[in-house]
């Protein structure tokens, strides 16, 4: 059996799967916000930062990785597991002083991750991905390397904000002597495997691709970046390599603590996003995801490294080898989250009244569905913008925010160049019937769901399983099939209504 992490946004999830029998034998979840609400981070990272800054405190991943093993464990044999493989939300960084190395080796089974590792932390709380505080690193970075075009060249993406680098550079610039004390800067992937590894594990080309420090070519750290964003970098990373390696055998900590066998490999973590990539049966060209987890992204494998000459794309590592794009929108579940509230509706309400209640086209009353600052398009929206007025009809309201955050979505993946021939669906919001098949109408294309909603954590626990020598095809066969009757077919006559409708949108952007 093979055991797949994902530690997302909200939440550290756990899934076991069988091969021989081709099924997911056990499905555990840690919700930070809900049980670790002594971190104050309802949806996972903590409220009110300034000047768009948003971290996480480092403590309640450290702590969420014991709850979810106690889960894990209770009633279930974790023996059984050959390899564990995580993923975790991308981009975010955390920071530690050189009694890591030391600390990882020899974790205690008797006393908590969290009281062993939190301290040899030496950035306090951890720059997430809905980060927008680094605007002047950016420009710096960008000045100093030759000007973004050379930047998205060398790493695939142009410097943003929310990428590991330039929040490398403002830690750098804010807090100097604890950026010279840091020894190890790993993501938020690398991280919880390397706590899993009891050592620091190599970073993967899929998850280090979103850093702005990783050369797409070299598939090395690039030393025009890392001069670029601060000094000394290249000795405070750990070294980059492909995500199917094998880092070695889990820590005696969850041998003597959870039962894991001492043979239980460690393969290296990857992003939420290559991770689902792999888990939705998407790693050859030709099938698009969309995840709406807390962020919405666009993602699919690439032939051919294609860069987005208006930088809202990226081109990370494909786990399964190559290459994938993708495109992240922040105004995702929370902004859904948001007007659900606001109209104090539950979820299925949303979609009924939302979706069943209005005519396609919304009878022209679009939204720009911005509840805060926006990644694509990057903007600083203090709110939603609307061309009905604000006190329209719950359903109104509804069907203009998913129209305008699905319009806004095809919109910005135009400059891939491909007609989307096949969606799947993962993340939270997937579970909606209503946003499925508007997805299938925007971009009229059929859409797939799975049974589960968490194809990073399955993602995960396949690349731990082909990483141990199972065929990948093979995995991807068995595992990556649709719900029985999930296939949405889109209405094609609806294809005019948003052609129409993404002319409009265009224009009120
Ligand atoms: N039925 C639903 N309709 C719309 N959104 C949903 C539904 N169920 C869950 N969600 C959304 O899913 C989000 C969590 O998705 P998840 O993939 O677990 O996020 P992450 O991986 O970023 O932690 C929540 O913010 C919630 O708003
Ligand atoms: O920034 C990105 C991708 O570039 C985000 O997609 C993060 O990876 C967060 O993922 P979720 O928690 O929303 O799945």
């Amino acid at each position: 059996m093979f055991l797949g992490l994902d530690s997302s946004t909200q939440s550290l999830s756990a899934l076991v799967i069988d091969p021989a029998r081709g099924e997911i034998v056990r499905e555990v979840s840690v919700n930070f916000g809900a049980e670790l609400p002594a971190y104050h981070s309802p949806s996972g990272f903590i409220p009110g930062g300034k000047g768009g800054e948003v971290h996480a405190d480092p403590r309640m991943w450290m702590e969420a990785l014991d709850l979810v093993f106690a889960k894990l464990t209770d009633g279930f044999d974790l023996s059984r597991i050959t390899a564990v493989a995580c993923s975790g939300q991308q981009h975010g960084s955390v920071y530690f002083d050189a009694t890591l190395e030391q600390r990882l080796a020899t974790l205690d089974a008797g006393v908590p991750v969290v009281d062993q590792l939190s301290p040899a932390l030496t950035r306090a709380t951890a720059p997430i991905w809905m980060d927008t505080s680094t605007g002047a690193e950016c420009a710096e970075i960008a000045a100093a390397a030759g000007g973004n075009a050379e930047v998205c060249r060398l790493s695939g993406s142009i410097a943003i904000e929310r990428f590991t680098g330039p929040q490398i550079r403002r830690f750098h610039k804010l807090d100097p002597a604890s950026y010279e004390k840091t020894a190890v800067i790993h993501l938020v992937s690398s991280f919880v495997g390397s706590v899993l590894a009891g050592k620091s594990i190599a970073i993967d080309h899929g998850d280090g691709a979103g850093m702005n420090l990783l050369n797409l070519q070299t598939l090395d750290w690039d030393d025009a970046l890392l001069d670029a964003t601060a000094p000394d970098l290249r000795a405070k990373l750990p070294p980059a390599a492909a995500s199917a390696t094998i880092a070695g055998p889990v820590s005696a900590y969850f041998v003597e603590k959870y039962g894991l066998s001492g043979n239980c490999q460690v393969v290296l973590s990857t992003g939420d996003n290559p991770s689902s990539l792999v888990g939705m049966g998407a790693t050859a060209p030709g099938t698009i995801v969309i995840s709406l987890g807390t962020s919405d992204t666009f993602f699919a494998a690439m032939e051919n490294a294609v860069t987005d000459p208006q930088g809202f794309g990226h081109v990370f590592g494909n786990p399964a080898g190559g290459f994938m794009s993708l495109i992240c929108f922040r105004n995702g579940s929370l902004a859904r989250e948001a007007l659900r509230d606001e109209l104090g509706l539950d979820w299925s309400a949303f979609d009924s009244a939302g979706l069943a209640g209005t005519p396609a086209g919304n009878d022209g009353k679009r939204m720009l569905p911005f509840y805060g600052p926006e990644i694509t398009p990057r903007r600083d929206f203090d709110g939603p913008v609307r061309n009905f007025p604000a006190d329209a009809s719950a359903p109104v309201q509804v069907r203009a925010l998913l129209e305008g955050q699905f319009l806004n979505m095809r919109l910005h993946s135009l400059w891939i160049g491909e007609k989307a021939e096949l969606i799947r669906l993962t993340g939270g919001a997937s579970q909606s019937n209503g946003i499925a098949q508007l997805i299938a109408d925007v971009f009229q294309a059929p859409v797939e769901r799975f049974a589960i909603a968490n194809g990073a954590g399955l993602g995960a626990a396949l690349r731990a399983a082909h990483a141990c020598g199972h065929d990948l095809a093979k995995l991807q066969a068995d595992f990556c099939k649709p719900a029985a009757g999930s296939r949405l077919e889109p209405d094609a006559s609806l294809a005019a209504v948003y052609d129409e409708a993404l002319a409009d949108y265009r224009a009120m952007l």
